[in-house]
């Protein structure tokens, strides 16, 4: 797989639609993220901001418009002036590039630490087993997670089985992704824990990354550019440091200060 150098973004919302029943959740919402940024997503509780992680991960569908992946339309496209949707062989394709981690880790309860890892890159990577194992050993030592490898994940606490999520998503290689409140679940004491491996990430790779998070230091640490969403439009942006502190912001700065107290 090669990611475009030439300026194609790593994805495109391009006047994007989703609606449940009469439930307009995201209309005709534009925004873009360069490949290689990190991107966050804030707004009130039910503004779409997991709606627009879960459509990237094809877990929605698109009731208008377009989503791109490395400039390639994803779940939909314009043929002639008909919009269909893409073939689920293609779809599959680009979706293989994206990766989530779930505030509630969604792991496999009853397959140990090693089996959750190497699934979907045996089965559907088609991976040697040999090189899952090993590829998945090196993630286990990159999250702290080499002593648990064997263990079931419903033996494991939340923290651990966090970093177990994350190590599974980068088992797949992928170029994108995506984090929904990935300490929203955790005890307090945990969440600098999984948020060090995160930001070693961040430092250390050039994934792209779309996150939701109420971690507002982290965001800051980490993105390029943070968005603001209510009602189903962006309504600020810019970098984290303008968008917490500048006072031009209004709307950002309301919904900290209603959000963190
Ligand atoms: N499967 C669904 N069926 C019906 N309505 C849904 C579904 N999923 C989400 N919604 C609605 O879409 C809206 C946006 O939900 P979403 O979870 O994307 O918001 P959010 O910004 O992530 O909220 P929060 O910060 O509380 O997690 C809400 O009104 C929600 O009730």
């Amino acid at each position: 797989m090669t990611t475009p150098s030439d300026g194609t973004p790593a994805i495109e919302f391009r006047d994007v639609t989703k609606r449940f029943g009469d439930n307009t959740v995201l209309d005709g919402l534009n925004f873009t993220v360069p490949q290689g940024q990190r991107i966050t997503l804030i707004g009130p509780s039910g503004s779409g901001k997991t709606t627009i992680l879960r459509l990237l991960m094809t877990l929605e569908e698109l009731s208008g418009g377009l989503i791109l992946i490395d400039g390639d339309p994803y779940t939909h496209e314009y043929k002639g002036d008909k919009w269909v949707s893409v073939p689920e062989k293609r779809r599959r394709v680009v979706r293989n590039r994206v990766g989530m981690v779930f505030q509630q880790f969604n792991l496999f309860p009853n397959m140990t630490v090693l089996e959750n890892i190497i699934e979907s890159p045996v089965h559907v990577l088609r991976k040697s087993k040999d090189e899952a194992i090993a590829d998945a050993e090196r993630l286990l030592e990159k999250v702290g997670m080499t002593d648990k490898r064997d263990f079931r994940t419903n033996q494991l606490s939340g923290g651990q089985q966090q970093r177990v999520a994350i190590a599974r998503a980068l088992a797949m290689d992928p170029e994108i992704l995506l984090l929904d409140e990935v300490t929203s679940a955790l005890d307090p004491e945990i969440v600098a824990d999984v948020l060090g491996v995160l930001k070693e990430i961040a430092d250390t790779t050039d994934i792209t990354m779309l996150l939701v998070t109420h971690e507002m230091q982290f965001a800051r640490e980490v993105s390029d550019r943070v968005l603001m969403f209510d009602q189903g439009q962006i309504v600020e942006e810019a970098d984290p440091e303008t968008m917490f502190t500048n006072p031009s912001h209004e709307r950002t700065q309301e919904f900290l200060k209603a959000v963190l107290g």
